[in-house]
């Protein structure tokens, strides 16, 4: 019989009797999951009227900017994009005029811009995602798990005649992400990311022996531009609230030193860099290189686009070599571009 989609609201103990868990992360499907992306929480579908159902609510973009001043007169500010995603029983709303049980995507912006006023120690993007987590989970009984993900822009304090500036900062291009999933059963997921790390290196780069076909033109070649703009998303070990560090800077450290192995990586020593024979070495190198060097990191997934120079040679009929290409001038594109990504998780991880 088919009592719901009447027209009528009815009871909300109608629809939770008629509510049932058919997927939970124990299941064999939940199991099928690629490394280090990071997956919805398996346990949100139900069956509505012979049907399954998934649904979550929440606000994007939240923007918010904190500041700290400490006595001396130094200020610190961090500046964050805010996403809330939450899984909650709600289903009625979805199936009747009862809204009864809606965190109200306005409440959550609210508590996005209380929940940083709380924060009166400088707090990491990391651990203001942990402390919204928290609350969603915890505050309201109707709330199973919370998404909570935050980008920061790079912010960084000027330096003016040689002294760092106590209240002046530039913008740098790199995005600081993190994305936090809370659950009611006290389950902790933390992963942290940089999105739009631009690197290039105008030499120790080649593509060679790579298969050739009918439809090959690509020559071969041990002298490229290597440019890329790296994404990176990492997933830390810890799994509940109790094992997340306490010391204030740890994120932000730890965020910092794992942008310096990636780094240093795609650049080999200052003098002679280090020879990349593709995109694909490369990056498999800086992934190796974050989980030797950070215990704490279970898996890490890295994209790196790559962004063609290409050889500028011009000529006619008439002159051979108005531009004669000498490993000098180049036309930068990204479109279109290779798209190269990979991931790398210990046998131990999670994901
Ligand atoms: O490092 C590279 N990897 C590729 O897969 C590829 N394909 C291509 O055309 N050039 C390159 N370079």
């Amino acid at each position: 019989m088919n009592f719901l989609f009447t027209g009528k609201p009815l009871p909300l103990f109608f629809y939770k009797d008629h509510l049932q868990i058919i997927a939970k992360s124990t299941s064999s499907t939940a199991k099928i999951r690629s490394p280090a992306t990071f997956m919805a929480p398996e346990d949100a579908v139900v069956v509505v009227n012979g049907l399954n159902f998934e649904q979550r609510h929440g606000k994007e973009r939240v923007r918010v900017a904190r500041v700290w001043r400490t006595k001396g007169g130094r200020h610190f500010i961090v500046e964050w994009s805010v996403g809330i995603s939450l899984l909650s029983d709600c289903v009625a709303a979805y199936v009747s005029d009862d809204n009864s049980d809606i965190v109200a995507t306005d409440t959550m912006k609210n508590t996005v811009y209380a929940k940083a006023k709380e924060c009166s120690d400088q707090t990491s993007v990391e651990d203001f995602a942990i402390f919204l987590a928290k609350h969603f989970t915890l505050y309201y009984n109707q709330v199973t798990t919370t998404i909570v993900k935050i980008a920061e822009k790079s912010w960084e304090r000027v330096s003016v005649n040689g002294q760092p500036h106590n209240h002046g900062f530039k913008l740098g291009s790199e995005k600081h992400t993190t994305e936090v999933i809370f659950k009611k059963s006290g389950v902790l997921q933390v992963s942290s990311g940089i999105e739009e790390l631009s690197l290039l290196k105008t030499t120790q780069s080649g593509f060679e022996r790579f298969h050739r076909d009918k439809y090959t033109a690509l020559p071969e070649t041990r002298e490229r531009i290597l440019a890329t703009e790296v994404s990176a998303l990492w997933r830390y070990s810890f799994d509940s609230l109790y094992d997340i560090p306490k010391n204030q800077g740890y994120f932000t450290e730890t965020y910092l030193d794992v942008k310096k192995v990636l780094v240093d990586t795609f650049f080999g020593p200052p003098k002679e860099g280090v020879y990349s024979p593709s995109v694909q070495y490369t990056l498999y190198e800086m992934a190796k290189n974050v989980l030797s060097r950070f215990q704490v990191i279970s898996s890490v997934k890295l994209k790196m686009p790559n962004l063609h120079f290409l050889p500028v040679n011009i000529s006619t009929k008439d002159n051979q070599s108005i531009v004669k290409f000498e490993d000098d001038v180049y036309l930068p594109t990204d479109e279109p571009h290779g798209s190269i990504e990979a991931s790398l998780s210990r046998f131990s991880s999670k994901l």
